[in-house]
């Protein structure tokens, strides 16, 4: 019995490696009968499988761990950009030129969120609203290229929503902090995309632009700053997925390194 489960076992994780189940048995074995309870949605918990041997049932939770494939020809064609760096680095002034200069040429994905609709908040226009079940039923499913909670609430960036924005023929930019980055970078199965990383010049300078901004408290400030030094040191140790820094110095010279990076020979 106990060489039965090893080979068992053996072949399940050949299935969850591949997502397609593989069973082979040795012929000297009685032969294994199985059988399969599906979900009853695509946000339903995994199927279960059941085999049964003469002198026992096994029964095993199935998690395969590429329900929501990617699309690899849509996204080669149109590789992701993962834009990040300290808030007041300037990815947002950057990016809106970006898209001026390049109207159509570019798209953001629609995000998941746990939170409720807020005013005139439609479903699949801001956000897919959906329950905390669905949310971590597709983390399961390794179905988020990242997520994470903020004030209660689960968010995330689904490899279909990024898909989605790849076969309308357009370029996703999804503009991240650092524990997404890292989430997306070490993705089993979503296509890596090109990190580009903005950088002030300095911590001084960006404590100046954060108040020049006046958007935030001065509590706000103070852990904009230190979060601010935590991805500086990421973005420098050597374990980071960054393609290309680029330091927003002189707002053009920089604006010119991202364009360049991002859409290369028609920059
Ligand atoms: N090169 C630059 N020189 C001077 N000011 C700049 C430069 N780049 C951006 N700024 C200013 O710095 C402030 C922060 O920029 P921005 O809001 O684009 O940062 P961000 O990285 O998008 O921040 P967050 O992550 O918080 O959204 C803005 O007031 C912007 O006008």
């Amino acid at each position: 019995m106990s060489l039965l489960l090893s080979r068992l076992s053996r072949n399940l994780l050949k299935e969850s490696r591949s997502g397609v189940l593989r069973i082979r048995t040795h012929p000297s074995l009685p032969q294994l009968t199985s059988t399969t309870r599906s979900p009853k949605s695509a946000y339903s918990p995994p199927p279960t499988r059941t085999f049964t041997h003469p002198s026992c049932t096994l029964r095993i939770k199935m998690a395969p761990l590429d329900p929501v494939p990617a699309d690899k020809a849509a996204l080669h064609a149109h590789t992701p950009i993962v834009i990040s760096g300290p808030s007041g680095a300037g990815k947002s002034t950057i990016l809106k030129r970006l898209f001026d200069d390049y109207p159509n040429k570019f798209g953001f994905s629609i995000s998941h969120t746990t939170r409720g609709p807020r005013g005139s908040e439609k479903d699949g226009v801001e956000y897919y609203f959906v329950s905390k079940e669905e949310f971590l039923a597709l983390v399961d499913k390794k179905g988020f290229v990242e997520h994470a909670q903020f004030g209660g609430n689960h968010y995330g960036t689904s490899v279909k929503a990024v898909n989605d924005i790849a076969e309308k023929g357009q370029i996703c930019i999804l503009d991240i902090e650092m524990e997404g980055v890292k989430q997306v970078a070490n993705h089993p199965t979503f296509p890596r995309p090109r990190f580009l990383f903005l950088q002030p010049p300095s911590m001084g300078i960006l404590e100046k632009r954060l108040r020049s901004r006046a958007t935030d408290k001065e509590e706000a400030i103070v852990k904009r700053l230190h979060q601010a030094q935590v991805e500086m040191d990421f973005a420098h140790s050597g374990q980071a997925p960054h393609d290309k820094i680029v330091v927003n110095d002189d707002l053009d010279k920089a604006y010119k390194e991202v364009k360049e990076f991002i859409v290369g020979d028609e920059a």
